[in-house]
């Protein structure tokens, strides 16, 4: 989580861009998910609950506990604006969170698509707000993220 420090003024496009859709969250999480599964069609197949496999995407994001998975997602971002000045202490839950992806079958690679989809729902809930530089400070954000998620991939796999 230390490289690449994100500046005073990085911290506060951030902050400012999600206040502005952090009060519908749900809805840029559907957007998000939406878009990440143009992109990355098989990934429903990751999404198993119960006895419930979903084989296409309308099915999945019309799930009530997909929905809770959005929550989910929604709320480790929220935390992770809420945690900009001390990102570090995160990095153990999403270590964490990394390796209980990893045990779900999610490859590394998709959580780049992940990405792309993020800004992309950023982009689509802000329009012109959401300048070549609010993108870039949360591309930076996304980036330490998945940095410390990644450690789930490769670090003390075999434990668990
Ligand atoms: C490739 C995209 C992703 C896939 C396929 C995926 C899949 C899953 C699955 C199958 C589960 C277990 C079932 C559930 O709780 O609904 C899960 C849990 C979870 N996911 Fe994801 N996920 C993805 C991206 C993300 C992202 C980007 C975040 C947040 C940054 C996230 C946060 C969570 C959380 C917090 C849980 C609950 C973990 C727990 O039970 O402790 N997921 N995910």
């Amino acid at each position: 989580m230390e490289r690449e420090e994100l500046s005073e003024t990085q911290k506060e496009l951030i902050r400012d861009s999600w206040q502005a859709v952090s009060q519908d969250q749900l809805h840029h999480g559907m957007v998000l998910f939406t878009r990440l599964f143009e992109l990355e069609p098989d990934l429903v197949l990751l999404f198993q609950y119960n006895s419930t496999h979903f084989t296409e995407a309308q099915e999945c994001l019309s799930s009530t506990e997909f929905m809770e998975h959005i929550r989910k997602v929604m709320t480790v971002i929220d935390t992770a604006v809420s945690s900009l000045d001390s990102l570090q202490s995160l990095t153990e839950y999403l270590t964490n969170l990394g390796r209980k992806h990893r045990a779900v079958g999610v490859k590394l690679e998709s959580f780049s698509t992940v990405g792309e989809s993020l800004l992309f729902a950023l982009e689509t809930g802000l329009g012109d707000a959401f300048t070549p530089d609010t993108r870039e400070a949360w591309s930076q954000l996304y980036s330490s993220v998945v940095r410390s998620m990644s450690r789930g991939w490769f670090k003390d796999s075999q434990e668990q």
